[in-house]
C-alpha cells in the first residue's frame, strides 16, 4: 500500500466526505499527503479513487507508521467525528509524536473541548489546533473557509498549506488564524448558528409560499433563483433554488415533495446558542432556527394536533415576490448581527482579540453561509460602527431601512394565515426590542420586586428601590 515514506507535508486522518476531499485538494496543490483511516481498507480505496493524485499520497494503517510517513514536525489533520472519537485518536497517537508536532482537529468540535486539548498539551512540546472548515464536500475538495485556533508556532507550519487550498475571494485566501486554543471552533460553531438560521428562514419563505400561496416547489425555485441576481445572492439561496428544482427520479414529483420535513443536526446551533445564552446574549433568530428542528423531530404529535388546533384564516393576499427578498436580506442581516454580538461577547469573555471584520472577509467565498451580504458586513466592520454594533454601522442601517418594513408584512401574513415563521418573527422582534430606547423590563421588575423583594434602580434616583405594594386578598 506504501507509495513513498518519510517525505510527506501533512498527514490526514479519517477519508469519510472531508478527510478526502482535503487530502486530495491538498494533493491537487502539490503537498504530499501521509493518509489513514479506522477502517483500513478504505485506505486503498482511497487511493485508487484518488488517482492520479494518489502518486503524492502515501496510505498507513498502522498509526505508527503513519506519523513515521510525515515530515518533521509534523502537522497532521484530523477529519472525523468530534467528542470521545478525538480523545482517543489524541490518545491512541500522542505516544509516537516528536517534539514540534502539531495535531489538527478540523472537525466540528466543542470549543470547550478544543480548549481543554489545548491546555492539556501546554508545556508537552505538542501543539493542538482547532481548526473549523466550512464548504462541505465541494468546498474542502476545491477550496473551503477555514478558521484556524491554535499557537502562532502551529500557524506558521500550517499557513502555507491552508492558504494554498483555501477558497480566494478577489485572490485572498479565506482563512486566517484567529486566536489561541478555541478561537477557531468557536468562529466555526457560530458560522454554523447562522448557517442554521439563514436555512430556517429560507425554509420559512419556501413553507409560507407552499402552504399559504399553493406554490409548487418548481415555481418557488424559479423565484428563488431570480434572486440569485439581487442582494439575496448566496450559496444557501442557490442550494435551495436548485433543490426546489430538482425532480424525484423515482416518482416524478419535485424531489422536496418526498422528502420527510424531520431535519438532522450534529450539535453547533444547540453549541452557538448554549454558549450566547451562557454570556447573557440573546441570539433569539438562531434559537428559533434550532427549535424548529426540533419541532421538526416531532411529526407524531404535529400531525395529530393538525386537525384539533384552530389554524389561521384562509384567504389572506400573500406577499409579493419582493416583500419576501426584503424579508429574507433583513433576516439574514439580523442573524448575522446576533452572531457577531456572540463572536464580540466571545472575544471579550476569552480575551482572543476577534477581528471581526476578517471573520467576515474569510466568510466570503468557499464557506457555506458565503453571500453578497458578508462583503457589506465586511465593509462595515471595517468603518464606522457606533457603540461596536454591526446594526449600527450606517452601510447596515441603511439596508435595514430597505427591508425592514417587508419583513414586517411578511411576519404579520405567516401570523394571519398561521404559517408558523419562528426565525423571521424573533428577527423582527430582535430588531425590535434593540431600536426601543425604553423597553418594558420595568414591568418585569416591578412584578419581581412584588413577589420576591429583589428590588429595581429608578429613573430618578440613585441606588436599589422597592415598591410599597398593596396586599393581595
Ligand atoms: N460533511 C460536512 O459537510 C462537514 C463536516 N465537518 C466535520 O468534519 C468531520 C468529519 O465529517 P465527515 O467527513 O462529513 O464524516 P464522515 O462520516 O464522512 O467520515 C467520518 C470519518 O471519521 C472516521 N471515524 C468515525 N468514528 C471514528 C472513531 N471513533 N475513531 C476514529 N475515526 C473515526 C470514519 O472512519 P471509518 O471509515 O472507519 O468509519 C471516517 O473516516 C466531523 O467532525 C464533521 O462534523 C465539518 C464541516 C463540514
Ligand atoms: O459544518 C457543516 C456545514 O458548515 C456541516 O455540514 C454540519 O454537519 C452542518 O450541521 P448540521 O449537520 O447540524 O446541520
Amino acid at each position: 500500500m506504501t507509495r513513498s515514506t518519510g517525505g510527506a507535508d501533512i498527514g490526514v486522518y479519517g477519508l469519510g466526505t472531508m478527510g478526502s476531499a482535503l487530502a486530495m485538494n491538498l494533493a491537487d496543490k502539490g503537498f504530499r499527503v501521509a493518509v489513514s483511516n479506522r477502517e483500513a481498507d478504505w485506505i486503498a480505496d482511497f487511493l485508487t479513487e484518488a488517482e492520479p493524485l494518489a502518486e503524492q499520497m502515501v496510505g498507513e494503517a498502522d498509526l505508527a507508521a503513519f506519523v513515521s510517513a510525515i515530515a518533521r514536525p509534523r502537522s497532521i489533520l484530523f477529519m472525523i467525528p468530534s467528542g470521545a472519537p478525538m480523545d482517543s485518536m489524541i490518545a491512541a497517537i500522542t505516544p509516537f509524536l516528536e517534539e514540534g508536532d502539531t495535531l489538527i482537529d478540523g472537525g466540528n468540535a466543542d470549543f470547550n473541548d478544543t480548549r481543554r486539548r489545548s491546555q492539556a498539551f501546554e508545556g508537552t512540546g505538542f501543539h493542538f489546533v482547532g481548526m473549523g472548515v466550512s464548504g462541505g464536500e465541494e468546498g474542502a475538495r476545491h477550496g473551503p473557509s477555514m478558521m484556524v485556533g491554535g499557537t502562532a508556532h502551529s500557524w506558521t507550519a500550517l499557513r502555507p498549506m491552508v492558504e494554498a487550498i483555501a477558497a480566494r475571494f478577489q485572490g485572498e485566501p479565506c482563512v486566517d488564524h484567529l486566536g489561541p486554543d478555541g478561537a477557531g471552533h468557536f468562529v466555526k460553531t457560530v458560522h454554523n448558528g447562522i448557517e442554521y438560521a439563514d436555512m430556517q428562514m429560507i425554509a420559512e419563505v419556501y413553507g409560507l409560499l407552499r402552504d399559504a400561496g399553493e406554490q409548487e416547489a418548481g415555481a418557488i425555485g424559479a423565484l428563488f433563483e431570480s434572486w440569485q441576481a439581487g442582494p439575496l445572492s448566496s450559496y444557501l439561496i442557490e442550494v435551495s433554488a436548485a433543490a426546489l428544482q430538482t425532480v424525484d427520479a423515482q416518482t416524478g414529483q419535485p424531489i422536496v415533495d418526498v422528502i420527510l420535513d424531520q431535519a438532522g443536526q450534529k450539535g453547533t446551533g444547540r453549541w452557538t446558542l448554549i454558549e450566547a445564552l451562557k454570556m447573557g446574549q440573546s441570539a433569539s433568530t438562531i434559537e428559533a432556527a434550532v427549535g424548529a428542528r426540533g419541532w421538526s423531530s416531532e411529526k407524531p404529535l404535529r400531525v395529530a394536533a393538525e386537525p384539533l388546533l384552530p389554524s389561521g384564516t384562509v384567504g389572506t393576499d400573500l406577499p409579493s415576490a419582493d416583500d419576501l427578498e426584503r424579508a429574507l436580506l433583513a433576516g439574514r442581516i439580523l442573524g448575522h448581527a446576533q452572531g457577531f454580538r456572540i463572536l464580540s461577547a466571545a472575544s471579550e469573555e476569552f480575551a482572543w482579540s476577534l477581528d471581526l471584520a476578517r471573520i467576515s472577509e474569510i466568510w466570503r467565498a468557499g464557506c457555506i453561509i458565503r453571500s453578497s451580504l458578508l462583503d457589506d458586513l465586511a465593509e462595515a466592520f471595517r468603518g464606522d460602527l457606533p457603540m461596536g454594533q454591526l446594526i449600527l454601522a450606517p452601510r447596515i442601517i441603511a439596508l435595514l431601512e430597505t427591508c425592514i418594513p417587508s419583513l414586517r408584512r411578511v411576519v404579520a401574513v405567516g401570523a394571519s394565515t398561521g404559517v408558523a415563521l419562528p426565525a423571521l418573527s424573533a428577527a423582527l422582534a430582535w430588531y425590535d426590542s434593540i431600536r426601543r430606547g425604553r423597553g418594558s423590563a420595568n414591568m418585569i421588575q416591578a412584578q419581581r420586586d412584588f413577589f420576591g423583594a429583589h428590588g429595581f434602580a429608578r429613573v430618578d434616583a440613585e441606588g436599589k428601590h422597592h415598591g410599597d405594594w398593596p396586599a393581595l386578598t
